[in-house]
């Protein structure tokens, strides 16, 4: 397995770049859609036209921008995790990134959910919990990029 290896060694800065990329429009998504949702609860009729159009834009964003953006930046991120001398264990970073990332991918499967909730007219949130839980990514990738930068 010698070469899988030495190619990750090889692409190390590609890969990097691609995860960062990947990192952007994840982040643009998850910091955009419980906005919506705010929005959604607060000014949108159930059932009306506008209803409709705020459930495809959410449809949209997680389906064209947000899952595909996640799955790339967890091949990138786990190709850098396997790319020899990037990633120390020993160091506390690594484990401070992976729990706020592990929380990042629960967080994204809460905002799926809630999205099947408004498609089924059977939303029970208001649009203060969705203001709060707006802070999640923004706390999370604080966490993130100091871990990642910092590498304590
Ligand atoms: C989804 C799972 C993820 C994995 C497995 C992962 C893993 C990694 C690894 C191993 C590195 C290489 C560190 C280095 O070369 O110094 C890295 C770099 C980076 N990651 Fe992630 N990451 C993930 C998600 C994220 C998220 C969600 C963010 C931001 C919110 C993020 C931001 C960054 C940044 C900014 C860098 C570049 C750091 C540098 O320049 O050295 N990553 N990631």
């Amino acid at each position: 397995m010698d070469w899988i290896t030495d190619l990750l060694a090889d692409w190390y800065l590609v890969t990097k770049s691609l995860h960062v990329i990947s990192v952007i429009a994840w982040m643009a998504g998850m910091f955009y859609l419980p906005r919506l949702y705010v929005y959604h609860v607060e000014q949108v009729e159930p059932g009306s036209a506008t209803d409709r159009m705020f459930q495809t834009m959410e449809r949209r964003l997680l389906r064209a921008i947000i899952n595909p953006a996640m799955a790339a930046t967890w091949t990138f991120g786990l190709a850098l995790v396997f790319t020899p001398g990037v990633v120390d264990w020993s160091f506390t970073w690594p484990w401070v990134k992976a729990g706020a990332v592990l929380a990042m991918s629960w967080f994204h499967g809460w905002l799926s959910a809630r999205r099947r909730e408004f498609a089924k007219g059977t939303n029970t949130r208001s649009g203060r919990t969705y203001r709060m839980m707006n802070e999640v990514p923004t706390v999370l990738m604080v966490i993130i990029v100091f871990s990642v930068i910092t590498r304590f």
